[in-house]
């Protein structure tokens, strides 16, 4: 969108939350190293993931299917990138599925995969609305590039192959040519952080990037928190919303059932309300949720963590439980005083 048009929609827009909605499926789990997180999408839909949100008052869901996964891998060799070239076609078809989704007027709800899958979602998103913001709900701040990550995984690297303030710090990276980052750090802020390379935590400095760790969660609240981002990166807020949610933000005993936990995180009650305020704003337009891994864990695990997704993204999509309880049942019965 050219600047004309975003300063013309923003004098005259009034923002809503989006009713429609639409669901994009990416089996897609290249961008790191265990089997499972591709059979997420599959996993959720079967959970219920479009009666349950349906449930959601006045919503209109459609499902887009899952998105064609490019199975030939040209080796192409940088560093220890894995599967960069299947990470590229991935995220190029995901690309312009978000991008169409958008254009459909539906809030883009993306089910990874892992979390490499953000190069796409964001990147679709960026080609529709240029002013857009992003917030990184994860346990990690995935802003390595191929020389600073130890893993090699591009599930690490997804914000430093988004945001052009670090282009420069990228070797020509073959297969990669359709994805210009233009994307600027100063639209990002962080959520949930508690487990940051070396390499990111000078990153997320040297940008001064709103970054709240879970210690500062502990300190001022997850609503003040998510208020401060918000007001820092759109102090007259007025973008859309791109929500990037890693179900390893949450504390591992509440979403066991991922590849890279870490224990001390969001409760679910936290992440819930991250959503509702977030929703609240009627200014998100894209949502994704990575690296939930049915493989990983037993059957309850495997249920709990889907389910906390699910939670999450109803909150993000206006589910309310308030005004369900009939009126009347909380009031307690009058007690009139005995006399013995
Ligand atoms: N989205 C995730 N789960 N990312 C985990 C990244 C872990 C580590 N920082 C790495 O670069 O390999």
């Amino acid at each position: 969108m050219n600047s004309l048009r975003v300063l013309a929609r923003n004098m005259s827009q009034k923002w809503e939350p989006l009713k429609k909605v639409g669901i994009i499926g990416v089996p897609f789990e290249k961008g790191q190293k265990k089997y499972g997180v591709s059979i997420a999408p599959a996993a959720i839909r079967s959970a219920g993931l479009i009666e349950r949100l349906k449930e959601i008052d006045g919503i209109d869901v459609k499902d887009y299917g899952d998105i064609d996964i490019p199975s030939c891998n040209e080796p192409v060799n940088v560093d220890n990138m894995a599967h960069l070239s299947l990470v590229s076609a991935c995220n190029k078809n995901l690309s312009n599925k978000v991008s169409q989704v958008l254009k459909d007027e539906r809030v883009a709800v993306t089910i990874g995969g892992d979390h490499s899958i953000g190069v796409g979602t964001v990147d679709g998103h960026y080609r529709v609305n240029e002013d857009m913001i992003l917030i990184w709900v994860d346990a990690h701040a995935d802003i390595n590039t191929n020389k600073t990550s130890d893993s090699g995984s591009v599930h690490g690297m997804p914000v430093a192959l988004l945001v052009k303030e670090l282009s420069d710090y990228w070797p020509y990276l073959p297969s990669m040519d359709w994805q210009i980052p233009k994307f600027s750090i100063k639209n990002l802020g962080y959520v949930g952080l508690r487990s940051v390379d070396e390499y990111e935590r000078l990153a997320i400095e040297k940008y001064d990037v709103p970054a709240f760790a879970m210690e500062d969660i502990e300190e001022h609240g997850i609503q003040k928190s998510i208020n401060h981002i918000l007001h820092r990166i759109d102090p007259e807020g007025k973008k859309p919303i791109h929500v990037s949610f890693d179900i390893d933000s949450l504390d591992a005993l509440e979403a066991p059932s991922t590849g890279t936990p870490v224990r001390g995180g969001l409760t679910l009650r936290e992440a819930i309300q991250l959503m509702e305020i977030i929703h609240g704003t009627g200014r998100l337009r894209a949502i994704d949720l990575v690296e939930i891994n049915p493989a990983l864990g037993n059957d309850a695990d495997r249920k709990r963590t889907i389910d906390a997704g699910l939670c999450v993204l109803r909150a993000g999509l206006g589910f309310s439980r308030r005004g369900t309880i009939p009126s009347g049942i909380l009031d307690l019965p009058v007690q009139t005083p005995q006399s013995n």
